[in-house]
Protein backbone atom coordinates (compact mmCIF):
# COMPACT_ATOMS: atom_id res chain seq x y z
CA UNK A 1 0.00 0.00 0.00
CA UNK A 2 1.62 3.44 -0.65
CA UNK A 3 0.41 5.89 1.04
CA UNK A 4 1.02 9.32 0.81
CA UNK A 5 0.89 11.56 4.37
CA UNK A 6 0.84 15.51 3.95
CA UNK A 7 -0.17 18.75 4.45
CA UNK A 8 -3.61 19.54 2.78
CA UNK A 9 -3.85 21.74 0.11
CA UNK A 10 -7.14 24.08 -0.97
CA UNK A 11 -8.07 21.32 -3.81
CA UNK A 12 -7.39 18.08 -1.50
CA UNK A 13 -9.89 19.87 1.53
CA UNK A 14 -13.25 18.46 0.25
CA UNK A 15 -11.96 15.30 -0.04
CA UNK A 16 -10.25 15.49 3.17
CA UNK A 17 -13.89 16.42 4.74
CA UNK A 18 -15.44 14.05 3.34
CA UNK A 19 -13.51 11.37 5.23
CA UNK A 20 -13.59 13.36 8.49
CA UNK A 21 -17.14 12.52 8.24
CA UNK A 22 -16.84 8.90 7.37
CA UNK A 23 -14.46 8.76 10.58
CA UNK A 24 -16.85 10.04 12.81
CA UNK A 25 -19.27 7.86 11.22
CA UNK A 26 -21.80 10.51 9.77
CA UNK A 27 -23.13 11.23 6.13
CA UNK A 28 -21.20 13.70 4.47
CA UNK A 29 -23.43 16.55 3.38
CA UNK A 30 -21.05 19.51 3.69
CA UNK A 31 -21.92 21.59 0.69
CA UNK A 32 -19.73 24.22 -1.77
CA UNK A 33 -20.59 27.31 0.57
CA UNK A 34 -19.80 25.22 3.69
CA UNK A 35 -16.45 24.14 2.15
CA UNK A 36 -15.33 27.41 0.90
CA UNK A 37 -16.73 29.14 4.32
CA UNK A 38 -14.58 26.73 6.56
CA UNK A 39 -11.66 27.52 3.77
CA UNK A 40 -11.67 31.07 5.66
CA UNK A 41 -10.87 29.97 8.87
CA UNK A 42 -8.87 27.07 8.99
CA UNK A 43 -5.37 26.99 8.87
CA UNK A 44 -4.47 24.52 6.32
CA UNK A 45 -0.59 24.65 7.06
CA UNK A 46 -1.73 23.05 10.31
CA UNK A 47 -4.24 20.37 8.52
CA UNK A 48 -2.97 17.13 7.57
CA UNK A 49 -4.16 14.14 5.55
CA UNK A 50 -2.87 10.43 4.19
CA UNK A 51 -3.88 9.85 1.21
CA UNK A 52 -4.40 6.24 -1.14
CA UNK A 53 -4.57 6.48 -4.67
CA UNK A 54 -5.26 10.04 -4.68
CA UNK A 55 -8.15 9.25 -1.74
CA UNK A 56 -7.92 10.69 1.62
CA UNK A 57 -8.17 8.34 4.19
CA UNK A 58 -6.65 9.68 7.30
CA UNK A 59 -7.40 13.16 8.71
CA UNK A 60 -5.61 15.84 11.76
CA UNK A 61 -5.99 19.32 12.40
CA UNK A 62 -4.94 21.73 14.73
CA UNK A 63 -5.53 25.01 15.96
CA UNK A 64 -4.06 28.09 17.85
CA UNK A 65 -5.84 28.01 21.40
CA UNK A 66 -5.25 29.75 24.79
CA UNK A 67 -5.36 27.63 28.42
CA UNK A 68 -6.32 28.85 31.28
CA UNK A 69 -4.07 27.48 34.25
CA UNK A 70 -4.44 27.70 37.81
CA UNK A 71 -4.23 31.25 39.20
CA UNK A 72 -6.03 32.39 35.60
CA UNK A 73 -2.79 33.31 33.49
CA UNK A 74 -3.50 31.39 29.65
CA UNK A 75 -0.75 29.52 28.28
CA UNK A 76 -0.35 29.09 24.07
CA UNK A 77 -2.09 25.42 23.33
CA UNK A 78 -1.84 23.04 20.28
CA UNK A 79 -5.53 22.42 19.81
CA UNK A 80 -6.13 19.07 18.34
CA UNK A 81 -9.44 18.50 16.59
CA UNK A 82 -11.02 15.88 13.48
CA UNK A 83 -8.65 12.91 14.38
CA UNK A 84 -9.63 10.10 11.58
CA UNK A 85 -8.53 7.12 9.72
CA UNK A 86 -10.61 5.38 7.64
CA UNK A 87 -11.70 2.10 9.04
CA UNK A 88 -10.26 0.41 5.78
CA UNK A 89 -6.45 1.57 7.03
CA UNK A 90 -6.55 1.76 11.19
CA UNK A 91 -3.78 0.57 12.61
CA UNK A 92 -0.84 0.85 10.79
CA UNK A 93 0.30 3.87 12.39
CA UNK A 94 -1.08 6.39 10.49
CA UNK A 95 -2.86 8.22 13.71
CA UNK A 96 0.93 8.12 15.10
CA UNK A 97 2.53 9.52 12.51
CA UNK A 98 0.05 12.76 12.17
CA UNK A 99 0.70 13.34 15.98
CA UNK A 100 4.46 13.38 15.50
CA UNK A 101 4.58 15.78 12.92
CA UNK A 102 1.79 18.06 14.69
CA UNK A 103 3.72 17.37 18.00
CA UNK A 104 7.39 18.47 16.83
CA UNK A 105 5.89 21.73 15.11
CA UNK A 106 3.84 22.46 18.28
CA UNK A 107 6.88 22.24 20.36
CA UNK A 108 8.73 24.42 17.68
CA UNK A 109 6.20 27.11 17.69
CA UNK A 110 6.50 27.43 21.79
CA UNK A 111 3.03 26.03 22.30
CA UNK A 112 3.11 25.22 26.07
CA UNK A 113 1.03 22.27 26.10
CA UNK A 114 -1.32 19.94 23.14
CA UNK A 115 -4.88 19.82 24.19
CA UNK A 116 -7.98 17.11 22.88
CA UNK A 117 -11.08 16.01 23.64
CA UNK A 118 -9.89 12.30 23.82
CA UNK A 119 -13.12 10.38 22.16
CA UNK A 120 -11.90 7.05 24.04
CA UNK A 121 -10.06 7.14 26.80
CA UNK A 122 -7.16 4.82 25.54
CA UNK A 123 -5.95 6.42 22.59
CA UNK A 124 -3.69 9.20 23.59
CA UNK A 125 -1.87 8.52 27.06
CA UNK A 126 1.11 6.63 24.47
CA UNK A 127 1.61 10.13 22.83
CA UNK A 128 2.43 11.59 26.85
CA UNK A 129 -1.13 12.95 27.26
CA UNK A 130 -3.00 12.75 30.17
CA UNK A 131 -6.89 13.59 31.32
CA UNK A 132 -6.31 16.93 32.97
CA UNK A 133 -9.66 17.93 33.69
CA UNK A 134 -13.24 16.04 34.19
CA UNK A 135 -16.45 17.19 33.85
CA UNK A 136 -19.77 16.20 35.56
CA UNK A 137 -23.43 16.21 34.32
CA UNK A 138 -26.54 16.41 36.79
CA UNK A 139 -30.16 15.74 35.95
CA UNK A 140 -32.44 18.61 38.37
CA UNK A 141 -35.34 16.99 39.84
CA UNK A 142 -36.76 20.32 39.63
CA UNK A 143 -40.00 19.70 42.18
CA UNK A 144 -37.54 17.96 44.62
CA UNK A 145 -35.14 20.88 44.45
CA UNK A 146 -37.24 22.72 47.25
CA UNK A 147 -36.77 25.97 45.86
CA UNK A 148 -40.38 28.09 46.35
CA UNK A 149 -42.27 28.59 42.67
CA UNK A 150 -44.01 31.68 44.13
CA UNK A 151 -40.76 33.51 43.68
CA UNK A 152 -39.54 35.72 41.12
CA UNK A 153 -35.66 34.87 40.47
CA UNK A 154 -33.70 36.74 40.68
CA UNK A 155 -34.82 38.07 44.00
CA UNK A 156 -35.53 41.47 44.85
CA UNK A 157 -32.65 41.60 47.53
CA UNK A 158 -30.41 40.94 44.89
CA UNK A 159 -31.20 43.91 42.37
CA UNK A 160 -30.03 42.43 39.32
CA UNK A 161 -32.21 41.30 36.40
CA UNK A 162 -32.48 38.33 33.74
CA UNK A 163 -33.37 39.64 30.21
CA UNK A 164 -34.41 36.74 27.20
CA UNK A 165 -32.34 37.93 24.53
CA UNK A 166 -31.32 36.82 20.64
CA UNK A 167 -28.14 35.42 18.95
CA UNK A 168 -26.94 38.70 18.13
CA UNK A 169 -26.87 39.85 21.70
CA UNK A 170 -24.91 36.89 23.03
CA UNK A 171 -22.13 37.23 19.77
CA UNK A 172 -22.04 40.63 21.08
CA UNK A 173 -22.00 40.25 25.19
CA UNK A 174 -20.39 36.86 24.89
CA UNK A 175 -17.28 37.19 24.11
CA UNK A 176 -16.06 39.61 26.95
CA UNK A 177 -18.04 37.72 29.77
CA UNK A 178 -15.99 34.56 28.59
CA UNK A 179 -12.89 36.50 29.10
CA UNK A 180 -13.39 37.26 32.66
CA UNK A 181 -14.75 33.74 33.29
CA UNK A 182 -11.12 32.56 31.36
CA UNK A 183 -9.45 34.74 34.03
CA UNK A 184 -10.86 32.90 37.09
CA UNK A 185 -11.32 29.64 35.77
CA UNK A 186 -8.39 27.42 35.33
CA UNK A 187 -9.12 24.19 32.11
CA UNK A 188 -11.10 27.33 30.24
CA UNK A 189 -9.74 27.33 26.66
CA UNK A 190 -10.54 30.09 24.28
CA UNK A 191 -13.48 30.66 22.32
CA UNK A 192 -12.72 32.18 19.24
CA UNK A 193 -15.11 34.20 16.47
CA UNK A 194 -16.05 30.64 15.26
CA UNK A 195 -17.22 29.02 18.34
CA UNK A 196 -20.19 32.18 18.86
CA UNK A 197 -21.20 31.98 15.19
CA UNK A 198 -21.66 28.57 15.55
CA UNK A 199 -22.82 28.27 18.93
CA UNK A 200 -25.70 30.98 17.71
CA UNK A 201 -26.46 29.26 14.74
CA UNK A 202 -25.01 31.61 11.85
CA UNK A 203 -22.52 28.66 10.90
CA UNK A 204 -23.68 25.25 11.64
CA UNK A 205 -22.76 22.36 9.28
CA UNK A 206 -24.88 21.14 6.84
CA UNK A 207 -24.39 17.58 9.33
CA UNK A 208 -26.40 18.89 12.04
CA UNK A 209 -29.70 19.86 12.68
CA UNK A 210 -29.91 23.64 14.45
CA UNK A 211 -32.52 24.63 16.62
CA UNK A 212 -32.80 27.77 18.32
CA UNK A 213 -32.51 28.31 21.35
CA UNK A 214 -33.55 30.22 24.50
CA UNK A 215 -30.65 32.90 25.58
CA UNK A 216 -30.57 34.85 29.59
CA UNK A 217 -28.26 37.18 30.37
CA UNK A 218 -27.51 38.00 33.91
CA UNK A 219 -27.10 41.67 34.47
CA UNK A 220 -25.77 42.53 38.16
CA UNK A 221 -27.57 45.30 39.96
CA UNK A 222 -24.97 47.81 38.62
CA UNK A 223 -25.87 46.67 35.34
CA UNK A 224 -22.85 44.72 34.13
CA UNK A 225 -23.33 41.22 32.48
CA UNK A 226 -22.35 38.76 34.64
CA UNK A 227 -23.73 35.53 33.19
CA UNK A 228 -25.33 34.28 30.40
CA UNK A 229 -27.25 30.36 29.75
CA UNK A 230 -28.42 29.04 26.67
CA UNK A 231 -31.14 26.49 27.12
CA UNK A 232 -33.30 24.41 25.10
CA UNK A 233 -36.86 22.81 26.01
CA UNK A 234 -38.37 19.55 24.73
CA UNK A 235 -42.43 19.89 24.85
CA UNK A 236 -43.18 16.75 26.77
CA UNK A 237 -46.96 16.49 28.82
CA UNK A 238 -47.89 13.37 30.93
CA UNK A 239 -51.52 12.53 30.79
CA UNK A 240 -51.55 15.21 28.11
CA UNK A 241 -52.48 17.80 30.28
CA UNK A 242 -49.31 17.35 33.25
CA UNK A 243 -46.35 19.54 31.91
CA UNK A 244 -42.92 17.44 32.30
CA UNK A 245 -40.57 19.83 30.20
CA UNK A 246 -36.48 19.49 30.06
CA UNK A 247 -35.06 22.17 29.71
CA UNK A 248 -30.96 20.92 28.50
CA UNK A 249 -28.52 23.42 29.38
CA UNK A 250 -25.92 24.09 26.16
CA UNK A 251 -24.48 26.52 27.79
CA UNK A 252 -24.19 28.11 31.07
CA UNK A 253 -21.06 30.78 32.04
CA UNK A 254 -20.95 33.15 34.74
CA UNK A 255 -18.24 35.45 36.16
CA UNK A 256 -19.55 35.32 39.56
CA UNK A 257 -20.89 32.62 41.84
CA UNK A 258 -23.59 35.17 42.37
CA UNK A 259 -24.70 34.85 38.79
CA UNK A 260 -24.04 31.37 38.58
CA UNK A 261 -26.61 30.85 41.34
CA UNK A 262 -29.15 33.13 39.82
CA UNK A 263 -29.00 31.74 36.81
CA UNK A 264 -29.27 28.06 37.97
CA UNK A 265 -32.29 29.35 39.62
CA UNK A 266 -33.96 31.47 36.80
CA UNK A 267 -33.67 27.70 34.65
CA UNK A 268 -35.21 25.67 37.57
CA UNK A 269 -38.11 28.25 37.47
CA UNK A 270 -39.48 28.50 34.06
CA UNK A 271 -42.96 27.03 34.34
CA UNK A 272 -43.43 23.64 33.13
CA UNK A 273 -39.54 22.94 33.30
CA UNK A 274 -39.35 20.12 35.90
CA UNK A 275 -36.18 18.41 35.21
CA UNK A 276 -33.02 19.96 33.92
CA UNK A 277 -30.11 18.51 32.54
CA UNK A 278 -26.92 21.04 33.37
CA UNK A 279 -24.50 19.49 30.25
CA UNK A 280 -20.90 19.68 31.11
CA UNK A 281 -19.90 21.52 34.44
CA UNK A 282 -16.87 20.70 36.74
CA UNK A 283 -17.04 17.79 38.97
CA UNK A 284 -17.26 20.46 42.22
CA UNK A 285 -19.54 22.71 40.73
CA UNK A 286 -21.87 24.85 42.95
CA UNK A 287 -24.93 23.95 41.40
CA UNK A 288 -25.87 21.19 43.58
CA UNK A 289 -26.04 23.26 46.57
CA UNK A 290 -27.98 26.20 44.98
CA UNK A 291 -30.85 23.99 45.55
CA UNK A 292 -32.17 23.54 49.13
CA UNK A 293 -32.21 20.00 48.55
CA UNK A 294 -28.75 18.96 46.72
CA UNK A 295 -29.90 15.45 46.26
CA UNK A 296 -32.63 16.94 43.66
CA UNK A 297 -29.35 17.22 41.77
CA UNK A 298 -28.43 13.48 40.45
CA UNK A 299 -25.61 12.74 38.51
CA UNK A 300 -25.49 11.52 35.08
CA UNK A 301 -22.29 11.60 33.76
CA UNK A 302 -18.79 11.58 35.27
CA UNK A 303 -16.14 10.96 32.96
CA UNK A 304 -12.27 12.19 32.10
CA UNK A 305 -12.77 15.86 29.39
CA UNK A 306 -9.79 17.48 28.44
CA UNK A 307 -6.39 15.67 28.00
CA UNK A 308 -2.82 17.63 27.76
CA UNK A 309 0.00 17.19 26.91
CA UNK A 310 3.12 19.34 28.15
CA UNK A 311 5.27 20.39 25.94
CA UNK A 312 7.20 22.86 27.63
CA UNK A 313 7.69 21.64 31.65
CA UNK A 314 9.49 25.29 32.61
CA UNK A 315 6.71 27.54 31.16
CA UNK A 316 4.03 24.78 32.28
CA UNK A 317 4.38 24.75 36.00
CA UNK A 318 6.03 28.79 36.29
CA UNK A 319 2.96 29.78 34.44
CA UNK A 320 0.32 28.28 36.97
CA UNK A 321 0.14 29.67 40.47
CA UNK A 322 1.31 27.57 43.90
CA UNK A 323 -0.54 27.79 47.23
CA UNK A 324 2.46 26.50 49.37
CA UNK A 325 6.26 26.77 49.06
CA UNK A 326 8.39 23.55 48.43
CA UNK A 327 11.40 22.47 46.09
CA UNK A 328 10.80 19.33 44.06
CA UNK A 329 13.29 17.72 41.41
CA UNK A 330 11.14 15.51 39.00
CA UNK A 331 12.23 13.18 36.17
CA UNK A 332 10.00 13.42 33.55
CA UNK A 333 10.40 10.13 31.52
CA UNK A 334 8.93 10.67 27.62
CA UNK A 335 9.34 8.64 24.82
CA UNK A 336 8.92 11.08 22.08
CA UNK A 337 11.69 13.09 23.95
CA UNK A 338 9.58 16.01 24.00
CA UNK A 339 9.69 16.92 27.73
CA UNK A 340 12.14 14.05 28.95
CA UNK A 341 14.24 15.26 31.72
CA UNK A 342 14.94 16.46 34.94
CA UNK A 343 13.81 19.28 36.59
CA UNK A 344 13.85 21.54 39.68
CA UNK A 345 10.46 23.02 40.40
CA UNK A 346 11.26 25.48 43.36
CA UNK A 347 7.80 26.86 43.93
CA UNK A 348 6.11 28.87 46.28
CA UNK A 349 2.84 31.94 46.67
CA UNK A 350 5.43 33.99 45.43
CA UNK A 351 5.94 32.53 42.05
CA UNK A 352 7.72 29.84 40.27
CA UNK A 353 11.49 28.84 38.98
CA UNK A 354 11.73 25.82 36.79
CA UNK A 355 14.80 24.43 34.81
CA UNK A 356 16.82 21.39 34.05
CA UNK A 357 18.91 20.36 36.92
CA UNK A 358 21.49 17.50 38.20
CA UNK A 359 20.30 17.27 41.39
CA UNK A 360 18.85 13.90 42.08
CA UNK A 361 15.25 13.12 41.65
CA UNK A 362 12.41 13.37 44.09
CA UNK A 363 9.81 12.10 42.27
CA UNK A 364 9.64 10.23 38.57
CA UNK A 365 6.86 10.24 36.39
CA UNK A 366 5.66 10.07 32.59
CA UNK A 367 4.54 12.62 30.45
CA UNK A 368 1.33 11.18 30.76
CA UNK A 369 1.05 11.90 34.62
CA UNK A 370 2.72 15.20 34.05
CA UNK A 371 -0.66 16.07 32.22
CA UNK A 372 -2.86 14.71 34.05
CA UNK A 373 -1.11 16.93 37.48
CA UNK A 374 -0.72 20.06 35.39
CA UNK A 375 -3.98 21.75 36.14
CA UNK A 376 -3.92 20.54 40.07
CA UNK A 377 -7.16 18.13 39.26
CA UNK A 378 -5.24 14.89 40.19
CA UNK A 379 -3.64 14.19 43.42
CA UNK A 380 0.38 12.96 43.60
CA UNK A 381 -0.39 10.86 46.23
CA UNK A 382 -3.54 9.37 44.24
CA UNK A 383 -0.97 8.33 41.41
CA UNK A 384 1.67 7.05 43.54
CA UNK A 385 -0.92 4.81 45.17
CA UNK A 386 -1.28 3.38 41.44
CA UNK A 387 2.66 3.20 41.22
CA UNK A 388 2.42 6.38 38.17
CA UNK A 389 4.86 8.10 40.13
CA UNK A 390 7.54 7.06 42.02
CA UNK A 391 8.77 8.39 45.14
CA UNK A 392 12.59 8.42 45.39
CA UNK A 393 13.01 10.67 48.04
CA UNK A 394 11.39 9.87 51.22
CA UNK A 395 8.30 13.30 52.22
CA UNK A 396 8.86 14.11 48.03
CA UNK A 397 5.23 12.57 47.25
CA UNK A 398 3.40 14.34 50.34
CA UNK A 399 5.20 17.20 49.85
CA UNK A 400 4.63 17.53 46.07
CA UNK A 401 0.65 16.53 46.65
CA UNK A 402 0.41 19.76 48.93
CA UNK A 403 2.12 21.93 46.15
CA UNK A 404 0.54 20.32 43.06
CA UNK A 405 -3.13 20.86 44.46
CA UNK A 406 -5.52 23.60 43.31
CA UNK A 407 -8.12 24.96 45.29
CA UNK A 408 -10.83 24.54 43.13
CA UNK A 409 -11.44 21.93 40.41
CA UNK A 410 -10.40 22.87 36.69
CA UNK A 411 -13.51 22.93 33.93
CA UNK A 412 -13.19 22.77 30.34
CA UNK A 413 -16.86 23.71 29.34
CA UNK A 414 -15.82 23.51 25.25
CA UNK A 415 -15.86 20.27 23.25
CA UNK A 416 -13.54 21.05 20.29
C1 LIG B 1 -9.17 14.64 19.28
C2 LIG B 1 -10.08 13.77 18.47
O1 LIG B 1 -10.36 14.07 17.34
S1 LIG B 1 -10.72 12.37 19.19
C3 LIG B 1 -11.40 11.42 17.84
C4 LIG B 1 -10.56 10.23 17.51
N1 LIG B 1 -11.15 9.58 16.35
C5 LIG B 1 -12.05 8.58 16.45
O2 LIG B 1 -12.35 8.08 17.52
C6 LIG B 1 -12.69 8.13 15.16
C7 LIG B 1 -12.68 6.61 15.00
N2 LIG B 1 -11.33 6.03 15.17
C8 LIG B 1 -10.35 6.30 14.31
O3 LIG B 1 -10.49 7.05 13.36
C9 LIG B 1 -9.01 5.59 14.52
O4 LIG B 1 -9.23 4.34 15.08
C10 LIG B 1 -8.03 6.35 15.43
C11 LIG B 1 -7.79 7.75 14.83
C12 LIG B 1 -8.57 6.53 16.84
C13 LIG B 1 -6.71 5.60 15.55
O5 LIG B 1 -6.08 5.60 14.28
P1 LIG B 1 -5.02 4.45 13.87
O6 LIG B 1 -4.33 4.93 12.63
O7 LIG B 1 -5.69 3.15 13.86
O8 LIG B 1 -3.99 4.53 15.05
P2 LIG B 1 -2.49 3.95 15.00
O9 LIG B 1 -2.42 2.79 14.04
O10 LIG B 1 -1.54 5.07 14.79
O11 LIG B 1 -2.44 3.42 16.47
C14 LIG B 1 -1.54 3.82 17.39
C15 LIG B 1 -1.72 3.00 18.63
O12 LIG B 1 -2.93 3.39 19.27
C16 LIG B 1 -3.76 2.24 19.47
N3 LIG B 1 -5.13 2.68 19.31
C17 LIG B 1 -5.59 3.49 18.36
N4 LIG B 1 -6.91 3.69 18.54
C18 LIG B 1 -7.28 3.01 19.64
C19 LIG B 1 -8.51 2.82 20.31
N5 LIG B 1 -9.64 3.40 19.89
N6 LIG B 1 -8.52 2.05 21.41
C20 LIG B 1 -7.38 1.45 21.84
N7 LIG B 1 -6.18 1.60 21.22
C21 LIG B 1 -6.13 2.36 20.13
C22 LIG B 1 -3.31 1.27 18.41
O13 LIG B 1 -3.65 -0.05 18.75
C23 LIG B 1 -1.83 1.51 18.40
O14 LIG B 1 -1.26 0.86 19.52
P3 LIG B 1 0.29 0.41 19.53
O15 LIG B 1 1.09 1.68 19.35
O16 LIG B 1 0.44 -0.21 20.86
O17 LIG B 1 0.42 -0.52 18.36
Amino acid sequence: MSLDPRTVTVSDFPDWLRAVDTGFLRPHAATQEEIALRLTHTDLARVQGVFDAGRCVATFRSFAQELTVVGGATVPADAITTVTVSPTHRRRGLLGRMMAVDLAAAKERGDVVASLIAAEYPIYGRYGFGPAAWTTEWEIDVPRAGLDPRRPVPDEADGGRIDLVDGDAVRALGPELHDRLAARQHGVVSRGEQWWLRSTGVHVPASETWTEPFYAVYRAADGTVDGLVTYRADARWGDGKQPLNTATVSDLIAATPAAERVLWRFVCSVDWITTVRTGRRAPDDLLPFFLPDPRAARVVTQADWLWLRVLDVPRALTARTWDTEAAVVLEVHDATGLTAGRFLLDASPAGASCAPTTRSADLALGAGELATLCLGDESVARLAALGRVDELRPGAVTAADALFRAPRRAWCPDMF
